[in-house]
């Protein structure tokens, strides 16, 4: 899940004085302050608990050779990609086109923002009933176990809808480090879109056309502090994410995203200058249940912070979507629903503690 679009927050900004003041103090605070300690609503319950032995794999990779020459994913990658896409639902990309340098600035902005006195990242703060700017886990209902991390999210596309007052403007570069990733990013969707939708043999433009003129994309720049207590305090949750795609900078050295595959969690190796790329729920929907949108969760450490960036693409807001009509068929039924605004549905879902996408499977 992401928290990456609420449409309608329904549950936030009604909520006792201690959960406002859970929302307001970061986990970062927490850390620093904790002693060795971790509040209550951070311990996560028995069976949600990280198993010590997670097995390291190797993560798909798929060369989409953009450094080289534009626009030629080949047969054998598009091959590859349909694979990775329904037995995985995640892999990593190389030659993206994205320069060393700017994923290294990126990851070092972000850095340097976390790093940054608290009362210069509160002019920052996300408001009340708000889900961009910076803070820690949402509260969305009762008794949910908060993630051992803090946020800043910023919604980078349409550029007419951003809302520059949540934007640092220290480290100085920050912004137009963020401006120039997002401009590279969408060129790198367009292709995996096209791509996706030739590897299932379909025209090109099918997914795309669903994403619609003006997608969403959100950024969150997620820091994970040192935690006391790593073995029962998870850093996010497991979740799907309610996106079409999600496109991740994961830290370069900081292990600890980690997906469920076959109902075993696994670790996925770190290649510092790869994205790593998930499918989300309505890629999921959009394919009629060919591409897997992956369940995953990022457990915490005592020894190292770690940070990542992840990008969260999803359709307009106005777009309906659901499975597309070619690959609807006698052997393979309608298996979702056709929705507008999925998101509401999601965190209705989430806040149920149900997985958001069994409320559009049919
Ligand atoms: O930090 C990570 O590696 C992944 C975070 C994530 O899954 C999310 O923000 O939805
Ligand atoms: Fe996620």
């Amino acid at each position: 899940m992401s928290r990456n679009s609420i449409s309608s927050p329904d549950g936030v900004g009604d909520k006792s004085a201690d959960v406002e003041l859970r929302r307001h103090r970061t986990v970062q605070e927490l850390a620093e302050e904790g002693g060795g300690e971790v509040p209550e609503g951070y311990i996560c319950r028995k069976g949600d608990r990280a198993a010590s032995a997670v097995p390291l794999v190797d993560v798909p990779v798929i060369d989409l050779k953009l450094s080289a020459s534009p626009d030629s994913v080949s047969d054998g990658e598009l091959q590859k990609l349909q694979s990775a896409l329904s037995s995985w639902g995640f892999f990593q990309v190389i030659n993206h086109g994205i320069d060393c340098n700017l994923l290294d600035k990126l990851r070092e902005n972000t850095r340097q923002f976390f790093r940054l006195p608290a009362e210069e990242k509160h002019i920052y703060a996300r408001g009340p009933n708000e889900i961009e700017g910076y803070g820690n886990d949402m509260v969305l209902y009762e008794n949910q176990t908060l993630d051992w991390t803090d946020r800043l999210y910023l919604l980078v596309h349409p550029e007419d809808s951003r809302k520059l007052h949540y934007w640092p403007q220290n480290p100085k570069s920050f912004r137009i480090v963020l401006e120039e990733y997002t401009t590279r990013l969408r060129v790198i969707v367009e292709i995996l879109f096209k791509s996706m939708a030739k590897s299932l043999g379909l025209a090109e433009d099918c997914f795309l056309n669903k994403y619609g003129d003006t997608p969403m994309m959100h950024t969150r720049f997620n820091f994970y502090p040192l935690c006391p207590k790593p073995d029962v305090v998870q850093g996010v949750k497991p979740h799907a994410d309610g996106t079409a795609i999600t496109i991740l900078l994961p830290d370069e050295k900081v292990e600890g995203l980690q997906f469920l595959k076959d109902d075993q969690w696994i670790r996925t190796q770190i290649n510092p200058h790869a994205l790593l790329v998930n499918v989300g729920d309505q890629m999921e929907m959009m394919s009629n249940g060919i591409f897997k949108s992956p369940v995953h969760r990022v457990i915490t450490n005592s020894y190292k912070e770690r940070i990542s960036v992840a990008t969260f693409c999803s359709p307009g807001s106005g777009e309906e979507v659901g499975p597309v009509e070619e690959l609807i068929n006698d052997t393979r039924p309608r298996l979702y629903k056709t929705v507008k605004d999925y998101y509401s549905i999601y965190f209705k879902y989430y806040q149920l503690g149900k997985r958001p996408i069994e409320a559009v499977r049919l």
